[in-house]
């Protein structure tokens, strides 16, 4: 083994993707001391995507004290990335914005302001929670004179749509009486005008990458209600109402842009991504001038996980769970997809692996394992995580010599 590439995502609530991959290094080289090592922390889009960028790009993070997902004060942070090259190497493809070198590109990750980590468990509620404060964090970077954002969307507490961030840059969201609706989820099934005359007039002087951790629409069986409304709080019955609300929000949304002045319309009910981060993929397709890609996509290609590649004898990768979700698009899922041509085995280590052969099959995953080494409590699960990643590696390399 001459030659092992570490490409993981975070172990949410325990290890971050850096981190991981340190504790995969240290098990590799238990077994291939002189192994060539090359640690690619990732992140799909959700929470750690900014400083994965910044660490990659050499840039730095600005503190802004925004809202939080319950309307508290919150200090959050947005990334201005140093040297960012995307579609770089072999692919000349050049039609996107983050085709060349930018130095003054922004990366916004909306779990950053408006994240399920920043609730406790009690407090979470997608009927109210909002997405204010990614719209504030928005502000602050065009008010700094950015016009290039990269937006991660992923990890959000909130189901509202995305209508928090759009109402913080300008835009009136209306009841029959004329008044602005409270913040969350619940409230827009109450939407009867969308008033876009006050949205900042410097999102259409700017270019926006909207970076999704999941290819889901806005709603239906697959939407962001149905699939991701249980993780932040909602009930059954509830899922039913903010899919409900959605779908009447996507009606007005829909409508909106089919007045503004753009060839490309879509129907924001179905159109993929339109799900990710509680449906602000759909908010954001409708009034931003911009391009939606995988999450995962952005941050192999900001790695130069391709070119990595190509003399490598084998790939680790790992995220907290393998499981359905991780089909629609995470990290594991972009990197088998990436690896494919390649014929370099990829094999995940995961807190929890419940797929198939015939699913990771489909992923082109080579194999899974969980790091777990026994029955255990989620506390001594995330507690260990480091030692056991890198035992567990250990083990893989030992049965690969
Ligand atoms: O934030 C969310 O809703 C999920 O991560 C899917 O984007």
């Amino acid at each position: 083994m001459k030659k092992v590439v570490v490409a993981p995502d975070s172990f949410k609530g325990s290890l971050t993707a850096r981190e991981l991959c340190q504790a995969m290094r240290t098990g590799i080289l238990r077994v291939f001391p002189d192994a060539d090592v090359v640690m690619l922390p990732l992140a799909d889009g959700g929470e750690g995507t900014m400083e994965t960028l910044i660490l990659a790009t050499g840039g730095h993070s600005v503190q802004v004290e925004v809202t939080d997902p319950l309307g508290r004060p919150l200090k959050a942070h947005y990334g201005a990335l140093g040297e960012f090259t995307a579609r770089n190497g072999n692919n000349s493809d050049s039609s996107n914005g983050l085709a060349h070198t930018n130095p003054s590109l922004v990366v916004i990750e909306l779990a950053q302001a408006s994240g399920l980590p920043l609730l406790a468990p009690e407090e979470r509620n997608p009927l109210v929670t909002t997405t204010y404060g990614t719209g504030e964090l928005i502000r602050h970077a065009l008010d700094a004179g950015h016009r290039n954002f990269l937006i991660g969307l992923g990890g959000s507490a909130s189901n509202d749509g995305g209508a928090g961030l759009l109402e913080a840059l300008g835009l009136r969201l209306l009841d029959a009486q004329g008044q602005p609706l409270p913040r969350g989820g619940g409230a827009l099934a109450r939407l009867q005008q969308l008033d876009a005359s006050g949205l900042d007039p410097r999102l259409q002087e700017s270019t926006f990458t909207i970076a999704t951790d999941v290819q889901n629409p806005l709603t239906g069986p697959t939407g962001a209600s149905a699939i991701f409304g249980p993780q932040k709080g909602a009930t059954p019955e509830q899922v039913a109402q903010l899919d409900e609300a959605l779908w009447h929000f996507a009606n007005h949304l829909n409508h909106t842009t089919q007045h503004q002045n753009t060839t490309d319309k879509k129907d924001l009910h179905t159109h993929p991504g339109g799900g990710a981060a509680g449906g602000a993929g759909a908010g954001l397709l409708a009034f931003f001038p911009c391009e939606m890609r995988s999450g995962i996509e952005v941050m192999l290609e900001a790695g130069h996980f391709k070119q990595h590649l190509q003399d490598a004898d084998l790939v680790l990768t790992g995220e907290g769970r393998l499981d359905a979700q991780t089909l629609s698009g995470k990290t594991i899922a972009g990197v088998c997809q990436a690896a494919a041509t390649s014929q370099v085995p990829v094999i995940a280590l995961c807190g929890s692996a419940i797929l198939t052969g015939g699913e990771m099959d489909e992923l082109g995953l080579q194999a899974a394992f969980s790091l777990v080494p026994g029955p255990c409590t989620l506390d001594e699960a995330l507690q260990h995580a480091a030692v056991w990643a890198t035992e567990r590696t250990e083990q893989i390399l030992r049965l690969l010599r």
